[in-house]
């Protein structure tokens, strides 16, 4: 189906809502947004909620890797990396005494919350066999699980916009629905809201699915703007009733994505990349799409800019390091394209439709993605029998010699 002409998504809050009348004056105040006609540059604070995990990795039986995961860890560097200039960010995130990345080179990000609980942990067992676009690559093992980030332990400010990027369950239902009163915009992803484990008492199991209708986040639909899931997960979300509720975003590996609406869908083609290790692309993805949205793109626009930082996150093992180089003439494309350096996100609707610019920025960030593939074949001299190909250098993450 062709992309429809503009649709308008409402505000995660109600707009009658007295809350968000009251965070429409603090925010104008706060940001100092010239009145009068005068070019403002709006501040943005978003909040990502989700906490960082352990990621081990393996191969035919073995470890090939131990690196820093969860979404908030992938979301955080790329709306850190990607966002425009103004954007800042909170994260709310739980780890155990024993998080091996507070002093890392390439720590967490964001400082988490420290909990008597360990640090949630995921075993990633990948399969030998290539697996396709469609097809789950790695089979997930919880072993263990922090401590649930709680309503309290939100900040108690209002945002411009959310990220619930929950992997083990700890955005709880009532959190959710907090972050929708202190946000004017929520993304989820869905795997916040659909994972369940078989376990033990101390939270290891492997992952399943189940039916986001059966789950009490389905009430909160409604009031959220966008939904991301992997093509894996978009069976149990149900995207033609959930398309009518938010917009969902279904991502298809190297093959890109697609939108769906309520009365349009779009694709939006993907970017190439050489995959050493998939793990992270959704979550890059949506912080991808998050900061495209920042930088006053239409939804199908900006998951032009997901598709690219899901393909740089395929490109290394664990959480990325992104060249300056790169991520300068990234951002010198937007604002050659968008030619109004200002944040968006706060606006009263999100637009859809695929703009004019779209050929022209798809084919100036695949310039960009050429470059991070030329260049890393460049760095990465030696072949790791790892996940692929690793670079040698890469100093978040601990590689098992083969
Ligand atoms: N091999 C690839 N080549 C190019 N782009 C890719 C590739 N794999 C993923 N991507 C990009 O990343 C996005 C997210 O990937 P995917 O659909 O695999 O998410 P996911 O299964 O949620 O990932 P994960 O659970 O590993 O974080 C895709 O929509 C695409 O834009
Ligand atoms: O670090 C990863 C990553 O955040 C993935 O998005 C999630 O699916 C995994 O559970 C997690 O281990």
């Amino acid at each position: 189906m062709a992309p429809s002409p503009a649709a308008a998504m409402p505000l995660a809050a109600e707009p009658d809502d007295p809350e968000v009348v009251e965070v429409e004056i603090e925010e104008e105040e706060e940001r100092g947004v010239k009145k009068g006609g005068g070019v403002a540059e709006l501040e943005v604070e978003g909040l990502v909620v989700g906490s960082y995990c352990h990621d081990v990795l393996l191969r035919g039986g073995r470890v090939v890797g131990e690196t820093l995961g969860g979404a908030a860890a992938f979301v955080s560097n790329v709306l850190d990396a990607a966002s425009p200039a103004g954007a800042s960010l909170a994260v709310v995130s739980k780890v155990g005494h024993d998080f091996a990345y507070a002093t890392a080179a390439a720590p967490a990000r964001h400082r988490p919350v420290l909990c008597a609980s360990p640090t949630t942990s995921f075993h990633a067992r990948f399969s030998d066999d290539a697996a396709s676009a469609h097809a789950p690559d790695r089979q997930l093992r919880r072993v263990h699980a922090c401590d649930p980030i709680y309503p309290a332990d939100l900040p108690d400010r209002h945002f411009a916009y959310g990220l619930a990027v929950g992997v083990a369950g700890e955005v709880l239902p009532e959190t959710l629905e907090r972050m929708i009163r202190l946000c004017r915009a929520v993304l989820v992803d869905a795997q916040a809201m659909i994972r369940a484990f078989d376990g033990d008492a101390k939270g290891g199991g492997a992952v399943r699915h189940v039916a986001l209708e059966a789950t009490p986040y389905a009430r909160l639909l409604p009031r959220v703007a966008f939904l991301k899931a992997s093509s894996e997960e978009a069976p149990y979300v149900g995207v033609e009733t959930a398309r009518r509720r938010c917009c969902v975003i279904v991502t298809e590996g190297r093959d890109g994505c697609r939108l769906y609406w309520d009365g349009g869908e779009a694709r939006v083609a993907p970017f190439p990349a050489v995959q050493v290790d998939p793990t992270g692309a959704g979550d890059s993805f949506l912080a991808g799409f998050a900061s495209g949205l920042l930088w006053g793109l239409s939804a199908t626009d900006a998951a032009l800019l997901g598709n690219f930082f899901g393909a740089a996150a395929v490109s290394q093992v664990g959480v990325p390091t992104f060249d300056p180089k790169m991520l300068q003439a990234v951002k010198q494309i937007l604002e050659k394209a968008i030619k109004r350096p200002c944040t968006h996100l706060n606006g009263n609707t999100f637009t859809f439709q695929r703009s004019n610019i779209h050929d022209e920025l798809h084919k100036s960030l695949q310039e960009a993605a050429m470059l991070v593939c030329e260049q890393k074949q460049v760095n990465s001299p030696a072949t790791y029998n790892v996940l692929a190909l690793v670079h040698p250098g890469h100093f978040r993450i601990r590689l098992i010699p083969g």
